[in-house]
Formats: structure tokens, sequence, C-alpha cells
């Protein structure tokens, strides 16, 4: 089985748990499209539901699959939101943002009740940060922005080259939000959780793509078959 036809039995297996009437968060990228396209099958053999995409090329490929969708400001919550991601830890903490949707996704999932991410096994690491962090920046100050990055990289003992994240026609990528994106190698995150902190500090910093405690399982699609893991909840949550 190749990768593409994992991604699609992770989206296959997300989609179990979708219900009649329910509101949904329509994830980016191509794990994610999967599950737009199985969910517009649903939709076209009579399910009823309505979903909230999180780019713009969810929302073209939502409107293309007859997925009926709604805003943020229409709806007051969302049962689940499935989406992909580009690494997850055994905490169920993930690095998103490689397709660039990381700050809609990060809006979307905080207003969903659950969030199922699915994703081929390959995504399933011991500890973040091999993958490039994207950090989400305002182009105005980038200097004085990405020294603070600098500094808080510091203070949370990673460092690693940072970079402005250029498209495919060789011009910055500009995201869905009119902003930049800084994609730092950092190797080895140790704790997640205090970077992303030290990131949001930050005034230049609009998102980064650490979710930290949004995840509420993955799914995780291998030759070995689908698994299924739920994050822990740490005490008194
Ligand atoms: O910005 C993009 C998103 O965070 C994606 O969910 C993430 O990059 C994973 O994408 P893919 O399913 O294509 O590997």
């Amino acid at each position: 089985m190749n990768m593409d036809q994992l991604k699609r039995q992770a989206a296959a297996r997300a989609l179990e748990e979708v219900r009649d009437g329910m509101q949904l968060g329509l994830g980016t990228g191509s794990t994610a499209k999967h599950f737009v396209e199985l969910l517009g099958e649903r939709v076209a053999a009579g399910l009823k539901v309505i979903g909230v995409p999180t780019s713009e090329q969810t929302r073209a490929d939502a409107e293309r699959c007859g997925v009926p969708l709604t805003t943020l400001d229409e709806v007051d919550h969302l049962d689940i939101t499935v989406d992909g991601a580009d690494e997850i830890d055994p905490a169920l903490n993930l690095i998103k943002g490689g397709g660039g949707a990381l700050l809609r996704e990060k809006i979307v999932a905080a207003a969903s009740d659950r969030m199922i991410v699915i994703a081929d096994d390959t995504k399933w690491v011991p500890t973040l940060g091999k993958f490039p962090l994207p950090v989400e920046v305002i182009p105005f100050g980038l200097g004085a922005t990405r020294r603070a990055i600098e500094k808080a990289f510091a203070e949370c003992g990673v460092s690693g080259q940072m970079a402005v994240r250029k498209g495919k026609d060789g011009h910055v990528f500009v995201t869905d939000g009119g902003h930049w994106i800084v994609d730092a190698q950092l190797g080895r995150i140790e704790d997640p959780a205090s970077l992303a902190k030290a990131l949001s500090a930050i005034p230049g910093v609009v998102e980064h793509g650490l979710f930290i405690g949004l995840a509420s399982s993955a799914v995780l699609a291998g030759a070995e078959g689908i698994r299924v893991i739920e994050r822990r909840k740490p005490k008194g949550d």
C-alpha cells in the first residue's frame, strides 16, 4: 500500500466518528483532502453535516465535493475537527503548518470539542522538531521579530537555522491571512509546551505550528494496519 492509500485509510477511519447533524472543522493538506473527499461521498448519500474549512484550498476542495460550508461566526462550536499533521509525539503534541494553514487550523481546532489527527505512521515521532517548525509572522518589523524568536529559542534550549518560506515560484510564501512564515530547523524540541508559550508572547508572531493539548486522538495508518491513540488527559483536565 502506498503513502496516499495509507492517508486515505486514516481519513476513512476518522469518518466513522462523524454523525448526522455534526458541525465539522475541515483540515488542510494531502491527508485532510482525503477526508473532505470521503465526506463529500457521504454527503451525496444523504449525510447532513456542515463544515468550516481551515484554508482557501480546503474551501475549494469542499465546494468541489459538495460539502456544505459555514463559518465560526455562524456556528457557536464545532463537534470534531479532522486534520493532518507534520509530526505527532506520544503526548499528541503536534507540529503543523507544512502547508501554511496553521493559523486557521489552530483557531478551528480550538473551537472544536474534539480534534482527530489523521496521518500515515511516518508522522509519529518520539520527540518533535525534525520537521522545521513553522512560525507565522507579520512582515512589518521582521528583523526584530526574528531576534525575539531566537531569544525565545535560546531560553527554551533550542537553536537552528531560520528561513522565510518561499513558494514554488521563488517568491515569499504568503498565508491565507496575508502573513509570512519563518521555518526553524530545531532538530529536537524537548519542551514543546514552554516553547509554544514563549513564541506566543512575541508581538510579531501571529501563530506557530506547535499544537499543544489540542489533539484528542490520532489515527495512524501504516503497513501493519490502523492504530488509534487517545490523548491521556492531565489530572484535573
Ligand atoms: O498547513 C498545513 C497543515 O498543517 C497540514 O495538515 C500538515 O502540513 C500535514 O499535511 P499533509 O497531510 O499533506 O502531510
